[in-house]
């Protein structure tokens, strides 16, 4: 059923590692529009793999922030092109990949405020950035830096429990250091840092948009209780970082109107409203509608173990963030970085490039895989901090391969298996009752869900969109508009679609995994203890 002519829309974006995608729903919260950008494919100037470089040292990873702006330019004309009515857009938000950062070169306000509507972004900011590659969340190249700030803190513990991490190398402020001790001439060229999510909220807004409290997590910089910055992790970062990050807002706050550029270039109307722009993950917890007691399963370029906390419980694994649709709670997660890269080099090698052959291989293969178990780092893995690729036969002993149907198996299963064992290790566990909403790029595969569901020994649920990110902000671009008027996020958004339960585990599934998860995880501490030996 169509949207009447003039009612309003509101849009969300999603500036992801490998793409960036749109969103459009009505009032009724009813898709009507979704659009997207691959960067590999579609902006091959800038030669990125899977949206990013990785360097020569194999632990520093950035992406060209010019590829971000002009991934915006195309998305725009395409959706232009593609007839939607821009002036019915009622308000706009957005997210980006947590943890990376954009350094805005000094005068880049002044050209933000004067952006020319007769030409691109890409043209207008080509000298706007003090720093042309950006850090982003799979770099590992922080290390030292993050010693310095526990150290400074009193500890990895006092870190956690101040900024809700232990220091991790992805996080903004380890990479703000980083850069402060071996870039100076740029760091002294630049007028304001910003994530990933608020650089892209300041492309709409014409000026420098506000970091919100739920990115704003991923630092080591926030006090999560007191949302400001805090001091001891600023000062043993960067000098004027105050000043640089400017002050952080609250995930709900309306920035402004959307800047005379977009009213002139696309049609937009000038009252327009930019709700803050937030992390990926938070803002897939909003368009999940992920409630107290779910577990969400995010399986993208990173995979992710996200659910909702009324309390912080700052651990040294995991992560506690503000909670993006209530700003008195939390949301707890967990990162895992070899996620949709992984299954796609093994769909390659052993499915011949096809998800078919990859689903048909699950199919044909029983769970507990005979007792092979695998593990697949093939880039230094955040959860646990290790890279390797070992696989282990039903008697603990390493084999050097598998049969290719056994290692699409052992590639699923091994991943699912250390997703539940560090969420139940953060005290996360799966009890009767839990729904596990599935969500991401490979959420639209039934047997892959079907092997989370019987790890996990629960039903998996998903939402009809598997890119719950953007549809997250165009939720949250419609509640931003009433969140003044303390209207709760889940009474704006209770007309959208239930969740779809598809896939509920196998009646032998429990006793299986409960095996199993057993061994994985006394030969995941075997690899941990190898790769630091
Ligand atoms: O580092 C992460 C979360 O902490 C990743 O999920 C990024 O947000 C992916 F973009």
């Amino acid at each position: 059923m169509a949207s009447a002519p003039r009612a309003p829309l509101y849009l969300g974006l999603d500036l992801s590692t490998q793409q960036l995608k749109a969103v459009v729903i009505d009032g009724e919260l009813r898709v009507v529009h979704q659009s997207g950008v691959q960067f590999d494919a579609e902006l091959h100037e800038f030669r990125t793999q899977g949206g990013v470089h990785i360097h020569a040292d194999r632990l520093t990873v950035t992406s060209p922030v010019l590829m971000w702006v002009k991934a915006l330019d195309l998305l725009l004309d395409k959706m232009k092109r593609a007839g939607l009515d821009f002036s019915r857009v009622r308000a706009l938000s957005g997210s980006g990949q947590q943890h990376g950062s954009v350094f805005w070169r000094r005068g880049a306000s002044e050209t933000l405020k004067h952006l020319d509507p007769d030409q691109d972004l890409h043209q207008l900011l080509q000298d706007s950035f003090s720093v042309s590659d950006s850090p982003v969340w799979m770099d590992s190249s922080s290390t030292q830096q993050c010693e310095d700030l526990q150290a400074a803190a009193g500890g990895a513990l006092r870190l956690a429990e101040i900024t809700g991490s232990r220091a991790y190398e992805r996080f903004t402020g380890n990479q703000i250091a980083k850069l402060h001790q071996t870039r100076a001439e740029e760091f002294q060229d630049t007028e304001r840092i910003s994530l990933v999510s608020s650089f892209a909220a300041s492309l709409f807004l014409g000026g420098y948009a506000a970091i919100d409290y739920s990115d704003g997590s991923g630092m080591n910089l926030l006090d999560i209780r007191t949302r400001n910055w805090s001091e001891i992790c600023l000062q043993a970062t960067a000098p004027h970082l105050d000043q640089l990050l400017g002050a952080p807002l609250p995930s709900t706050s309306v920035l402004g109107p959307v800047s005379s550029y977009f009213v002139h270039r696309y049609g937009f109307s000038e009252s327009c409203s930019v709700v803050a722009f937030t992390g990926d993950n938070p803002a897939s917890l909003a368009g999940m509608r992920l409630q107290p007691g779910d577990v969400a399963v995010s399986l993208g370029t990173s995979d992710t173990v996200f659910l909702w906390l009324q309390q912080p419980r700052p651990a040294l694994e995991g992560h506690v963030f503000c909670n993006p649709v209530e700003q008195q709670e939390y949301m707890a997660l967990l990162c895992f970085k070899n996620g949709s890269l992984t299954r796609e080099r093994v769909r390659n090698e052993c499915a011949g490039a096809s998800w078919e052959l990859f689903s048909t291989a699950l199919s044909d293969t029983p769970l507990g895989n005979h007792g092979n178990i695998g593990f697949y780092f093939e880039t230094m893995e955040i959860t646990p901090p290790v890279i390797g690729v070992h696989r282990f036969d039903s008697a603990d002993c390493e084999v050097s391969s598998l049969s290719p149907q056994v290692e699409v198996r052992a590639v699923v299963e091994g991943q699912f298996l250390s997703r539940r064992l560090h969420a139940e290790r953060l005290g996360y566990s799966i009890i009767p009752g839990t729904r596990v909403l599935a969500t991401g790029g490979a959420s639209s595969n039934k047997e892959i869900l079907q092997v989370l569901s019987d790890v996990f020994n629960a039903p998996v649920y998903t939402i009809d969109l598997s890119d719950s990110t953007c549809l997250g902000s165009a939720y949250r671009a419609l509640h931003g508009l009433v969140a003044e008027s303390r209207a709760s996020f889940f009474d704006v958004v209770k007309k959208a679609p239930e969740p779809r339960l598809v896939a509920t585990p196998h009646p032998k599934a429990k006793e299986v995994y409960d095996k199993l998860l057993k061994r994985y995880a006394l030969l995941e501490e075997r690899v941990v203890q190898k790769s630091h030996s």
